[in-house]
């Protein structure tokens, strides 16, 4: 599987190569912009699509369609001359890529408001995240079941999760609370983490932590009214967070695309 890098920007900024079957480094940003095109595929093979263009598919990803070839580069994925891509292959290179080939098991800490609708919310197990465990301290909800999951104490994360093989916890807990949570998630096996809690997490360095805060993106939104209403907009247009929390910026044409 190609490597992912870190800061938005990939090994080499040229156009498709014909190194397909290379191994070859993915910009965090065309990570991102990859899971939409699954998304935008898995409900166009719903519809029953046996093909897509890039110019369909990159309308209803809503990225221009350079880019689009671009990231499909880096699956060694070119497509085929007047004919486009095949949706059934490109959803399987994506799936692969994305590391989408397994179920990845999801463990919920703090089941207060957003916990319960992150427990409740049923998209998670058709995109490969079905939730497995849920966990929290309050007497009053411990036993009952919340989407289906009985809700365990806090104390028996390392051994439910272990159990349960839960690979991907999720933090929503008060912020106080977060790194003990944290700290039984990898004691029971867990190798990500997705963090709502505002506060800076410590974990093991085999262990991926990404934070999401819906107040950063705000002020990102809030940068950009300020920005166009003193006639300044940043460099040639507005710049958005490709996915929530990530640091991982992009640009928004006119009409939204994002490039
Ligand atoms: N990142 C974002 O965009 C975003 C958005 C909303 C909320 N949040 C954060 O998410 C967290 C949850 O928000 P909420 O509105 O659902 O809060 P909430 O008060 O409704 O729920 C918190 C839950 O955590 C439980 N809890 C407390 N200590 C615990 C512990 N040690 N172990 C397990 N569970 C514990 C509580 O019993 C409660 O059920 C907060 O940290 C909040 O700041 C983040």
């Amino acid at each position: 599987m190609p490597a992912v890098t870190d800061n938005g920007s990939g090994p080499d900024g040229s156009a498709p190569d014909g190194d397909a079957g290379k191994a070859r480094a993915v910009p965090e940003a065309a990570v991102a912009r990859l899971a939409v095109y699954l998304r935008v595929l898995t409900t166009m093979a719903e519809q029953g699509a046996v093909t897509v263009s890039s110019e369909e598919l990159s309308a209803a990803a809503g990225v221009n369609s350079a880019k689009l070839r671009k990231d499909l580069s880096y699956l060694g994925s070119y497509g085929v001359r007047g004919v486009g891509y095949e949706v059934g292959v490109l959803t399987e290179e994506i799936e692969r890529i994305l590391g989408l080939t397994r179920q990845h098991k999801v463990a919920v800490a703090g089941i207060g408001n957003l916990g319960h609708a992150l427990a409740n919310y049923g998209g998670f197990p058709g995109r490969g995240f079905p939730v497995a465990a849920l966990f929290d301290v309050d007497p009053d909800l411990i036993g009952v079941p919340v989407g289906g999951i009985a809700v365990s104490h806090l104390d028996d994360i390392p051994a439910v999760c272990a159990e349960r093989q839960v690979s991907i916890g999720v933090i929503a807990t008060p912020p106080g609370a977060a790194q003990v949570v944290c700290d039984r998630l990898v004691a029971g096996g867990v190798e990500c983490i997705l963090n709502f809690a505002p506060v800076v997490l410590h974990a093991p360095e085999h262990v991926q932590v990404r934070k999401v805060d819906l107040a950063v993106e705000l002020q990102m939104l809030s940068f950009h009214v300020a920005s166009r209403d003193a006639g300044n907009p940043a460099d040639g247009g507005p710049v958005s967070v490709t996915s929530a929390g990530t640091g991982v910026l992009s640009r928004a044409s006119s009409n939204g695309e994002v490039v």
